[in-house]
């Protein structure tokens, strides 16, 4: 345990989610008037002001990516943190604080690039079977994270929304969560969803209690259901894009695990073997590039 602690206090030490925003720079959001001021010289610093303006935007995004081509949606199956552990000698315990870090940096870059929305599978409800010791770290691991960075994520313009069954979770956590969810609720720089105790067979399940129960009371007919109305049924329909563009799953594991089930039907998948501890910038522009490439039919045009 020293050991572990050590480690902890010489690797692990505390990091921010989110750096200093650049989006929040004024310069960012300056809005300049869409017609030239008459006289000259406030047209050319118009000009310049509007020029340096866009090559911020741009300088935020590695070369290769194109901002017309980057998802709305981003979710990720964070996979491999005790492997990671276990690989290295080390407790459990530390490859969860490890990944924990590694969401930090996810959070980040999301940010930076443009991305709207990170939906990221935290826990799942067959995770509840797991260790006791490694149930109770996970939890007061979200719990510390959440408290700790509240107040990051409403200075840096972060929405945290979550889904699965809260009710199961301690109280103390969801107490913290009520508080994380409402204070953020206006944010809108990105959106981050994190599914703990999540089930997407259950939200499957309980869109279709709801839609029952709506044609028992005669609000709707069988023939209203479609799947724009099961869509609203679903947990994420508390965000803009509720379907991932692209799924993201480390360790090799080439499978959704109960996740986003209604929600993956059109997203592009990206696997990788690094666990998940290891999944940092050069990794993420990869599965972006490799996003950007694909053609995305939806089943309808050929190419
Ligand atoms: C607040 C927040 C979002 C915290 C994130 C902390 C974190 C990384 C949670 C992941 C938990 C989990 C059950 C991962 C699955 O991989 P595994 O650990 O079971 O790895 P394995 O496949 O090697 O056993």
């Amino acid at each position: 345990m020293a050991l572990a602690l050590q480690f902890q206090q010489i690797f692990l030490s505390p990091t921010r989610f989110c750096s200093q925003s650049k989006s929040t720079n004024p310069l960012f959001s300056l809005k300049l008037p869409p017609t030239p001021s008459i006289h000259p010289l406030a047209f050319a610093l118009n000009a310049a002001i509007s020029n340096i303006n866009a090559s911020a935007e741009e300088a935020l995004l590695p070369a290769p990516l194109r901002r017309e081509l980057m998802p709305n949606h981003v979710a990720v199956i964070m996979d491999g943190n005790r492997r990671w552990a276990k690989m290295r000698g080390l407790p459990v315990a530390l490859g969860y604080e490890a990944g924990f870090r590694a969401v930090g940096n996810l959070i980040e870059l999301c940010g930076d690039w443009g991305i709207r929305i990170l939906t990221l599978y935290a826990f799942s409800s067959d995770n509840w079977f797991r260790p006791k010791v490694e149930v109770d770290f996970l939890m007061g691991l979200f719990e510390r994270g959440l408290k700790n960075e509240l107040e990051h994520f409403a200075r840096a313009g972060i929405r945290i929304s979550i889904i699965g069954d809260s009710s199961k979770l301690p109280k103390s956590l969801q107490n913290l969560i009520d508080k994380v969810v409402k204070t953020t609720k206006e944010n809108s720089r990105l959106h981050v969803v994190v599914a703990v105790n999540y089930s997407g067979q259950h939200d499957v399940v309980q869109a279709c209690q709801s839609i029952a129960q709506k044609v028992k009371d005669g609000i709707i007919e069988p023939k209203d259901i479609s799947s724009f109305l099961v869509e609203q049924e679903l947990q994420t329909n508390c965000i803009d894009f509720p379907c991932p563009d692209l799924l993201i799953r480390t360790s090799g594991e080439l499978r959704l695990s109960n996740f986003l089930l209604w929600q993956l039907a059109y997203a592009e998948l990206f696997f990788t073997h690094s666990h998940w501890p290891d999944f940092g910038e050069a990794e993420f522009l990869e599965a972006l590039c490799s996003f950007q490439q694909r053609q995305r039919r939806y089943g309808t045009q050929s190419s």
